[in-house]
């Protein structure tokens, strides 16, 4: 029988210790969200975040700009909070309107509040083994297969997917625990060969229930990362669920998987900027 992966379970236990540490710190801590138009899944997300914020004891601020926010406006602002030495985090839900530059925004946020992660400052750091944030869904992932004592030591990694956000972290913290790691892509000849030599498998190519048990080892660890919402509200990831059930030995789910973890590792990312 396979593991279902609940990490609505453990991201509550990690935010459960954040909550303790908050408290003993005597300290406010604060995360601006900024969030520019109103697509309904950043609404979604950007909630979420704001709960777990509450949930934990950290401040939110939240930015809610127009569709229309010029690039200049929004550099303005992340600037300003650049500046406050009472904000301790600074995250601009993505994806941005298509007249904003996204690379520009991640890069004028200052390295030491960018509790996303996404700053190519601590991209760099994370590849290069020194201290810095940990992008929270590829963080997330390794707290899941860690609290599940799934060992990564030289096991055989195959990542699906080499988005900045995801892809490619992932493959650098998988690397970083000693796993022994293959990226794979949209031009990757021969995807399913290579998949089926995985012993854990890490989907992120945003496409609905794509990875089929024709992808899977028998045996193997499955972690899904894609988010799917269709007509009837209901979710589903990259992974075929049902059909890869029987093969796998453990499967994280959507919802209630990998989602969850990317908000925890915020947290974990804004307490740590906040002892800093
Ligand atoms: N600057 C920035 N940082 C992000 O971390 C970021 C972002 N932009 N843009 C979008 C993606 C996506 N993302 C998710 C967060 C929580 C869930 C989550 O809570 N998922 C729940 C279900 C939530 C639902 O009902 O839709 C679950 O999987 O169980 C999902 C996805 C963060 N992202």
């Amino acid at each position: 029988m396979a593991i279902i992966i609940d990490g609505k379970k453990i991201s509550t236990e990690i935010k459960d210790e954040l909550k303790e540490k908050v408290a003993s710190l005597n300290k406010d801590i604060t995360l601006c969200v900024i969030q520019v138009g109103s697509d309904p899944a950043s609404t979604i997300y950007v909630n979420n975040k704001k709960k777990a914020c509450e949930y934990i004891g950290i401040k939110s601020l939240s930015y809610e700009l127009p569709n229309e926010t010029t690039e200049e406006e929004l550099i303005g602002l992340v600037e300003e909070l650049n500046n406050q030495p009472n904000v301790n985090g600074i995250l601009v839900q993505l994806p941005l309107p298509k007249h904003i530059n996204e690379d520009k925004i991640i890069q004028t946020i200052a390295p030491h509040k960018d509790v996303d992660g996404f700053h190519p400052e601590n991209v760099g750091r994370l590849s290069i083994g020194q201290k810095g944030f940990v992008s929270c869904t590829p963080a997330g992932i390794v707290q899941l297969l860690k609290r599940y004592n799934i060992p990564i030591e030289g096991k055989e990694c195959v990542v699906v997917g080499r988005s900045n956000i995801v892809g490619k972290p992932i493959a650098m913290l998988m690397l970083r625990e000693n796993a022994t790691v293959t990226v794979c892509h949209s031009r990757t000849k021969d995807l399913k060969e290579i998949t089926k030599r995985a012993d854990i498998l890490i989907v992120a190519i945003g496409k609905p229930k794509f990875i089929t048990k024709e992808y899977v080892k028998e045996g193997a660890v499955v972690i899904d990362v894609g988010i799917h919402r269709n007509e009837d509200n209901k979710l589903c990831g990259d992974v075929d669920f049902d059909d890869v059930i029987e093969k796998v030995s453990a499967i994280t789910p959507v919802p209630g998987g990998v989602g969850p973890m990317t908000i925890a590792m915020l947290m974990h990312n804004c307490v740590e900027s906040g002892i800093a």
